[in-house]
């Protein structure tokens, strides 16, 4: 027997778990070693401590997770996870345990508690868990920049370069000159095809954020109902069709640049929003109420009128004096004729180049040509047309066949079809436009017509001819 028990004793000592006995009353009745400690316990004979001293102190109803409680009304086995437990010296640690009934003689006399601590193993998790978090706050960030970068892949950046010589054009970028460096909101307003964009990526890589990147919306591509979530971001579930979390564009360009493109097509609901991003530097993702502080310079364009849009009451006053902070207006081709000749020759290089063709030269004609034409589709439109010629063109002559705006072609081509009223529309615009629209003078449409300049003008007026008009 004696033996026994000191076979007993000397596996108690040799256990790498905490072991303790407990009589049903809870008192300590022996504890190993590792118990005696990880509890940090003087525990000498004699001593009461009690189970309640090791576990159970912070727990709202004891009855319930006392294991001698549940021991004794007939449990075989009472098991817990990551539960507090008391040392000596009032520090704590959490552990685990698990608890057996002693039973002699059919009679429960007390119970047995194995417990390890799982301090090592928590801190472990939390790091695990901690560093899970920032590899999946990395990974949406990481995701968003290559969706936005891929974007910017498929765009074509090889005529970074603004291309033009004339003074209207030179004024323009005198003024990106003097703004991009300041964190200054431009509002860049011009026809279709002027090279708003150019100008945008031009302002942003004179400013201090050109190492981080320009963003660009395009808020007419955009369906109204996901603008904002494309703008602000939106949280998993924040509506049918979120089925994860998206990081905003305004988030995507914290410390850069975002270009909101066709600023004139945003919903009147979403630019009350946009506006206390301007004011405040602040969004909130959809879903989310949590509020980002973000640093972000903006740069906005149109093509539309946004002064009209706030008369009509289709555009908010206060953002449009927000955004017009610095106007920069691009003119239109057909305002610098100077430019036409310029970009045709470069055009030609570039797609001759690109389909190792040999066109390079533009006759008189075809530069003639050139530049009577109105360009509604400004330079985009003239190297859409240089493009095609390239491909078309016998070497080295540049040939175009299709340069005809509605009124030439009216003209031109379809003479016997037009009524009388029509081809003198017609003949009226093709002679203004010749003349930058010019009306009085030397020179001047009305000179040409051999009119007085007044009746030009009631002509005009009858035949409903104006000038087209654009946003500044
Ligand atoms: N001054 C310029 N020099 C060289 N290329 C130009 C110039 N202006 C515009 N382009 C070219 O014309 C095309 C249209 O330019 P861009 O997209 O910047 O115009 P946009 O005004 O932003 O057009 P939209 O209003 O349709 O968005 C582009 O291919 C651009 O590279």
């Amino acid at each position: 027997m004696a033996l026994l028990q000191r076979r007993s004793a000397l596996v108690l000592a040799a256990a790498g778990e905490g072991i303790c006995g407990f009589d049903c009353q809870g008192n300590v009745t022996f504890s190993n070693p590792v118990a005696t400690k990880m509890l940090a316990w003087p525990l000498k004979s004699g001593q009461a401590q009690t189970i309640h001293d090791l576990f159970g102190r912070d727990q709202p109803n004891s009855e319930e997770y006392c294991p001698i409680h549940n021991i004794m009304a007939g449990k075989a086995l009472f098991k817990a996870s990551d539960k507090v437990f008391w040392r000596a010296d009032g520090t704590h640690f959490p552990a685990d345990f698990i608890c057996t009934p002693i039973i002699d003689d059919g009679v429960v006399q007390g119970i047995v508690m194995v417990f390890s601590d799982i301090s090592q193993r928590k801190l472990n998790e939390q790091k695990l868990n901690q560093a899970l978090i920032e590899i999946k706050q990395l990974k949406n960030r990481l995701q968003a920049e290559n969706t936005y970068l891929q974007e910017q892949i498929n765009y074509n950046h090889q005529f970074t370069d603004i291309l033009g010589q004339s003074d209207s054009l030179k004024t323009a970028l005198h003024q990106v000159e003097q703004v991009a460096p300041t964190e200054t909101t431009v509002l860049i307003l011009g026809e279709t095809g002027t090279g708003k964009e150019l100008f945008a990526r031009a302002l942003h890589d004179l400013s201090h954020r050109n190492q981080r990147p320009l963003v660009k919306v395009n808020c007419a591509a955009l369906p109204a109902n996901l603008i904002e979530s494309e703008l602000f971001g939106h949280e998993k579930g924040s509506f049918t069709g979120a089925t994860a979390r998206r990081t905003g564009r305004f988030e995507l360009a914290h410390e850069g640049t975002i270009f909101l493109d066709e600023i004139g097509e945003i919903p009147l609901e979403l630019q009350a929003k946009l506006l206390r991003v301007l004011q405040e530097g602040e969004i909130e993702r959809l879903g989310d109420s949590k509020t980002l502080k973000i640093n972000v310079r903006v740069i906005a364009a149109t093509h539309r009128d946004l002064k009209k849009m706030v008369a009509e009451g289709t555009f908010r006053e206060d953002l449009y004096y927000r955004l017009s902070v610095f106007p920069l207006s691009i003119p239109a081709l057909r305002e610098r004729k100077k430019d036409i000749s310029l970009l045709a020759h470069a055009f030609v290089t570039k797609y001759a180049q690109k389909m190792s063709k040999q066109v390079n030269h533009i006759p008189q004609t075809v530069m003639d040509n050139l530049l009577s034409y109105s360009w509604p589709g400004n330079v985009r439109e003239l190297e859409n047309v240089i493009e095609r010629a390239v491909i078309l063109s016998p070497e080295p002559f540049l040939q175009i066949h299709e340069l005809q705006s509605p009124e030439q072609s009216g003209l031109d081509t379809e003479q016997t079809l037009l009524s009388l009223a029509n081809m003198e529309k017609a003949h009226i615009i093709k002679v203004l436009e010749s003349v930058q629209w010019k009306i009085s003078g030397e020179n001047a449409a009305a000179a040409i017509l051999e009119m007085h300049p007044n009746t030009l003008r009631s002509r005009m007026n009858k035949l409903g001819i104006r000038r087209a008009t654009t946003a500044f």
